[in-house]
């Protein structure tokens, strides 16, 4: 039976880890279980349950302050991703050998470690190789993409975390809560097929207007070929987390091979559950 994991992308603080707590939240309640792994050598805060740590393998601070000479923090980060995947036998042991298991990968914002070094992409290999089916979730800020520009920019770099790595992505729009109805009104025009107007807007800044045709021409591409697609994600809405999760599942076909249970033996297991509950 295959394992399930989801490596949660996107630049540093477009909210990966309150992606990953908020389907921890989303799991219990509907009753799956969603463990967390955080691959983020650097990271201070995060509210979720922490499955595995890499933290316990190695901390920035360790690999700054042994090659202080050497580094800053973006060279000591990978330094000790580059560790990372000298030791992947300590994720292995980690994650365990059960199956029909289901994780998120909270990774590091840094875009390099996607586009430049084949870290990332050996980690995919290795899971692949461990029987884990794979999606890549990108999250962007949407603050950040309601200019047209930006927002190309941000389907650019998404594009080519996407090509480094070739699994099935889902590229969200995070934080969409944030934004004004007009700034929505705008994001919609780029992400809505049926509108899509990115590749025909007319620019009125003068210095991005030079870029305009080129900007029209990959935009044209992007589209014509379907190549990225994006969802918006409004954590303070529950059917918004359900609709993601389930364009999550798609991809990576998880739930194919459970055995379809008889309603009466799901009454059977609840009413278990609430005994044991009685009994604690
Ligand atoms: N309003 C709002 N704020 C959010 C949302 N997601 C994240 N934030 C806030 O954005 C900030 C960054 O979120 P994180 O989840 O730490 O982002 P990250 O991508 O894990 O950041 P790094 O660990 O630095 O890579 C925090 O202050 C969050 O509270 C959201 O959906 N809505």
């Amino acid at each position: 039976m295959p394992r399930y994991a989801q490596l949660v992308l996107g630049p540093a603080g477009s909210g990966k880890s309150t992606y990953c707590s908020s389907m921890v939240k989303h799991g219990e309640v509907v009753r799956r279980t969603i463990n967390v792994v955080n691959l983020d050598p650097a990271a201070e805060h995060f509210d979720y349950p922490v499955f595995a740590d890499i933290r316990e393998l190695i901390e920035i601070d360790d690999a700054m302050d042994d090659q202080a000479l050497r580094f800053g923090p973006n060279g000591g980060l990978i330094f000790c991703m580059e560790y990372f995947e000298r030791n992947l036998d300590w994720l292995q042991e980690q994650l365990g050998e059960d199956e029909d298991d289901y994780f998120l990968f909270d990774c590091p914002g840094q875009i390099e470690l996607y586009t430049h070094v084949p870290i990332m992409r050996r980690l995919v290999n290795q899971l692949q190789n461990w029987n884990f089916r794979v999606c890549g979730v990108f999250l962007i800020d949407a603050q950040f993409c309601v200019e047209q520009s930006k927002f190309l920019s941000g389907m650019l770099t998404a594009l080519s975390s996407m090509i480094q790595l070739e699994i099935p992505f889902i590229h969200v729009l995070s934080k969409v809560d944030v934004l004004s109805k007009r700034d929505k009104k705008r994001l919609k025009k780029f992400i809505d097929p049926d509108v899509y107007q990115l590749a025909n807007c007319e620019l009125s800044n003068k210095f991005l207007g030079r870029y305009s045709q080129l900007n029209k021409a990959i935009a044209s591409v992007i589209y014509d070929y379907s190549l990225v697609k994006f969802y918006t994600l409004d954590m303070s809405k529950e059917d918004s987390i359900t609709n993601l999760l389930t364009e999550i599942d798609l991809s990576i076909q998880y739930g194919e091979d459970f055995d379809v249970k008889e309603p009466k033996e799901i009454e059977a297991n609840e009413q278990d559950e609430f005994h044991d509950d009685d009994d604690s």
